[in-house]
């Protein structure tokens, strides 16, 4: 048997946060692993297809102030590479005016001095054709909202990462983690030791933490994700400056309804639904269940009259969903050597940068740029398995 390899740092899970994680390491001269499962790309987690929104619309104002730095970070990332990876489009926000999750949008923006642009009834539609305001909903654009390129960010941020001599192995699976002052991590090829460990496996992160004596209250759910045929092709397209756009409950739902204008797929729009059935992340495709598009037709016919009421396309993609829905980034209550970044309950993307950075310091023992209290694992009441 071949000795074991030694790394300072060993991320598992190249999705957006373990890729944005071991491209910071390596920026701190850590020598740094990066393993996934699969074979890279690939369709099978959270961080896969073309578009992800960014905006700074958010109920919570800690959200919004990360956001602040997290557009700065991306606009560093496609300076240094070149590549261009966040279009403005604006985000139109839509709810009952007088809901809570509707005023919670507006006044955080408003406090936080994010440009924004109040719509009335009157002339909602000259700035939004062919789009219905149902009666009694307000409606605001966050201005410097827009679409990330998701699967050119992973590209990238990963070439980043090896060009700082930081390692990818694809097609490896951790099978096995011996917490400790080195922490040694068998896959089904190695076996690494390292002095740090991070966890960002996505939707299988408590199959990972099982061997730390750890579980977290995540729920992995299947999402539709459905792209939606223009009657006419352009109608609602990123050339044509149509907004991503939320809608925080409506008439067929308490949940959100996102879209994004037709861009990656010309002529179909990316319209979901914020939510989905549980499912076992390797059993996702077996998870059929249709009732969040059902819903969606309803929506589309009703408000989105441009587009056919059917999706065109139907792909998969899942969240890992906290009770809160705010992130896990926070060290293993056990090992302080274990730094766990999960949970991020399907509006993770955007902070891919922020998340990077933070779960980098922890992992180095400096202070958090952040207060993370909102993120911490003593939030849950969460027992170690041995005490259960
Ligand atoms: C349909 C959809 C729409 C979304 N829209 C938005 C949006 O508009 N804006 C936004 O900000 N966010 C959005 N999100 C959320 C965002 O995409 C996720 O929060 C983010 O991608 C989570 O990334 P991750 O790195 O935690 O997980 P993942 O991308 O799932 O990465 C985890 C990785 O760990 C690997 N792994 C797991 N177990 C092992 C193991 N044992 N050994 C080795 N590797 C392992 C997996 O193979 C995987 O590659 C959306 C998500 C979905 C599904
Ligand atoms: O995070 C996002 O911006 C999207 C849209 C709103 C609901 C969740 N994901």
């Amino acid at each position: 048997m071949s000795a074991a390899e030694d790394f300072d740092c060993v991320v598992v899970g190249a999705g957006v946060q373990g890729s944005f994680t071991a491209h910071q390491l390596a920026q701190k001269n850590q020598r740094t692993l990066l393993l996934d499962q699969f074979v890279l790309p690939h369709t099978r987690g959270s961080s896969h297809g073309q578009t992800r929104i960014i905006r700074k619309a958010y109920e919570q104002d800690f959200y919004t102030h990360m956001m602040e730095e997290c557009y700065a970070l991306w606009a560093q990332l496609e300076r240094e590479t070149g590549v261009k990876l966040y279009r403005q489009t604006g985000l139109l926000v839509m709810g009952p005016e007088k809901s809570q999750n509707y005023q919670l949008l507006k006044t955080t923006l408003e406090r936080n001095k994010v440009p924004l642009v109040l719509l009335t009834r009157d002339n909602f539609s000259q700035h939004i054709p062919n789009f219905t305001l149902a009666e009694g909903d307000g409606a605001l654009v966050d201005i410097t909202a827009g679409i990330l390129y998701a699967d050119r960010t992973l590209r990238t941020v990963q070439a980043q990462f090896q060009k700082l001599g930081g390692i990818i192995r694809d097609k490896e699976k951790v099978m096995d983690i011996k917490p400790g002052p080195v922490v040694t991590v068998s896959t089904s090829a190695g076996v690494y030791r390292a002095k740090r460990l991070v966890i960002t496996a996505g939707p299988w992160t408590n199959r990972l933490l099982s061997h730390t004596d750890l579980q977290l209250p995540l729920e992995v759910v299947k999402i539709n994700v459905c792209y939606w045929k223009e009657k006419v092709p352009g109608t609602y397209s990123v050339k044509r400056r149509f907004p991503c756009f939320v809608l925080t409950e409506g008439e067929e739902t308490n949940e959100h309804i996102y879209g994004l204008p037709s861009d990656e797929y010309p002529g179909l729009v990316k319209i979901c639904y914020h939510n989905g059935v549980k499912t076992d992340p390797d059993q996702r495709d077996k998870q059929t269940d249709r009732s969040d598009i059902n819903l969606l037709q309803k929506y589309v016919a009703r408000c989105v009259p441009g587009l056919i009421p059917e999706p065109a396309v139907v792909e998969s993609c899942m969240y890992t969903m906290t009770p809160d829905r705010h992130f896990v980034l926070d060290c293993h209550p056990k090992y302080s050597n274990i730094v766990i970044g999960a949970g991020f309950s399907g509006h993770g993307f955007k902070f891919g940068p922020i998340v990077g950075k933070l779960l980098c310091e922890l992992s180095l023992g400096e202070v958090p740029s952040y207060d993370l209290s909102p993120f911490r694992i003593r939030r849950f009441q969460t027992k170690t398995k041995s005490a259960l």
